[in-house]
Parts: structure tokens; sequence; C-alpha cells
């Protein structure tokens, strides 16, 4: 199936994946980042910054889908928070055992902690990524594997930048009645008393052990997003608003906080931890529906919690 390696005028290696009903993805070898996720219509379907590059050394710009390993948010340790995302990748030459089915378009990329300088070089891993479209969906399967002979422990997010309308006008279900650590009120904890999120301020939240199936139903659109997910039992939900998107600056345009939302596939609360030679697998899988499927009208049962039958 189409694959597509180029250099960008930065020089930076990007890969584009065409499936056979015209849904492609667009990935940058820098950080393993998707930076572009489009329908069959050409309509872009992830939210991508008006603005410049990220600071402190990452030559990406947020948006997309990016990947937060070994560390989330750690203030502790600079070095290791996002490392993921801040180094070159290579094609993995190697992806096996994972099967491959017909009608789908795919690249495995990795990244081994024996090519990524540290000052304080102490992690041993190898991890690797596939990213994957089939039938218009944009799945993508992370694995990483224990290469030390100690045990190795991480925390893992799967950044999903969104393309909404208007954020006034989004709906999230599926978080409903859940606990979560509210990033604005010093990580405390709550419990989700909303029949659904909506947007009317900065939101900044992770939901622990979530459903694997999270709708976004962008109303104006009259389009869902489904986010479907295993091994991942957080969600972030994340919405600057106006006085963060301004107070970032550098890397997010004044008005781009209307028109993205970010949830995002994680495991936070619980750090995974893999004995030597284990391997962690997870899985990702985005896809949109027509409006029919908004709010009112979710089966629970069938959304929510309905099996996963994977492609890649
Ligand atoms: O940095 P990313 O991957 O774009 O994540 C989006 C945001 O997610 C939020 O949960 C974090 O608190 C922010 O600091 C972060 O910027």
């Amino acid at each position: 199936m189409p694959l597509n390696m180029f250099k960008d005028k930065d020089g930076m290696p990007r890969i584009i994946l065409t499936d056979p009903n015209g849904s492609s993805v667009e990935v940058l070898l820098y950080g393993a980042q998707v930076v572009s996720w489009k329908n069959q219509k050409k309509e872009e379907l992830l939210f991508m910054s008006s603005k410049g590059n990220r600071k402190g050394g990452n030559k990406a710009k947020r948006g997309g889908i990016s990947v937060w390993f070994p560390r989330f948010g750690d203030v502790s340790s600079v070095e290791e928070d996002g490392l993921g995302r801040k180094r070159l990748w290579s094609l993995d030459r190697d992806p096996s055992p994972l099967p491959l089915s017909d009608n789908h378009s795919s690249v495995d990329l990795i990244l081994k902690s024996s090519g990524v300088y540290l000052k304080t070089p102490h992690l041993s891993f190898e991890f690797r990524l596939r990213i994957c479209v089939s039938g218009g969906k944009l799945i993508m399967i992370p694995r990483v594997r224990n290469t030390d002979n100690k045990a190795f422990s991480f925390t893992f997010v799967m950044t999903n930048y969104l393309s909404v309308s208007d954020i006034s006008e989004v709906r999230i279900e599926g978080l409903e009645t859940l606990d979560y650590f509210d990033n604005l009120i010093n990580r405390s904890r709550f419990t989700e008393q909303a029949d659904a999120i909506t947007f009317d301020a900065e939101m900044d939240r992770v939901y622990l052990h979530s459903p694997n199936k999270i709708a976004i139903i962008d109303h104006e659109k009259k389009r869902t997003f489904v986010l479907h997910k295993n091994a991942m039992p957080d969600a972030v939900v994340w919405n600057p608003w106006d006085r963060k998107a301004k107070a970032i600056g550098a890397d997010l345009g004044v008005g781009d906080y209307k028109v993205m939302i970010c949830v995002s596939s994680a495991t936070i609360e619980t750090p995974i931890v893999l004995k030597p030679c284990e391997e962690w697998k997870g899985y990702q899988e985005l896809s949109t529906v027509s409006s029919s499927y908004c709010s009112g009208q979710l089966d629970p049962t069938r959304v929510l919690y309905s099996t996963l039958h994977s492609p890649c």
C-alpha cells in the first residue's frame, strides 16, 4: 500500500500514508509526530498550531498526535519528560510479530535508547510505533520493550489534538461519573458530576479508569470523533482557553484554542512496570462518524464498550 517518504523544506524526513479509500496520514520522523490525518474528502481532522515550532529543543509544531514517553509532565526530569518527542526516529526494519492485513497503509517506526543521547544514561528500551491508516481510521500501536537487566517503569500519553469547529459546541461522552485529577487545582481528585463534558473555560484533567471508547461530538460540524483505546486506562482532556493560549504564546495562536480539543490516551496514575525483556503494547484507534451518532443517540453499551477489530 502507498507509502511516500521525503524530506521537507527543513530537511526533516516525512512519510505520507494513503489508504485505498483516499484517507491519508502524514508523519514526521522527528518525534514520530502525526501532523495530518485527512478523510476521503481531504478535510483535515487534526489540529496543528497556526504558530511556529515549540521551544526547548523540540523542532516540531504543537498539534497533531505525539507521544509522551517515558515521563509525562514530570518537572523533576526535564530530560526524560516527553523524551520520545524530542528525538529523530528511524524506520523499523524488523517490526514483527504484529500481523498486517490488506486495505491499509502503515509504517513502523523505532526509537532505541542506544541511539538516544542522555546526560544521565540509565534508560534501556526499544520503543516501536506502528502508524496505520485503514478505511479512514487512524490506528497507532505503541510497544515498549525493556532491554535492561532491571525493571523499568514509565508513564505514557498519546496526545491527540483534534480539529473542531467551535470548542463551545463540543461535548465529550464516556467520561461521566469518573474520578479525575484536576491539573488546574494541584492535581486534586474529583468525581465528574456532569452528564457529559462541555467547555466554557480552561480545562486540564486526567480522567482515571476511563472506558475504552470515548466520543467527542462536534455539533456544529455534525461530526463525532471516536477514540478507541486499549492498555491506556486514563484519558487527558485539555483546552487552554484564551488566557492560557496567550500565555503559551510562542507556539499557539491566540484564537487557536477555539478550534482544537486535546483528548489523549494515557497511563498516568499507575505507571507501567516492565521486568527485563518484557514488552508493553498499547492500542489507539481514531475514527469519525456523522452526527447521527451524536449526543442523545449514543448507545453506551454498543459504542463505549464494543470490541476492537484491528486491521493493523
Ligand atoms: O504538550 P502537549 O503534548 O501538546 O500537551 C498538551 C497539554 O496537555 C496538558 O495536559 C498539559 O498540562 C499541558 O502542559 C500540555 O501542553
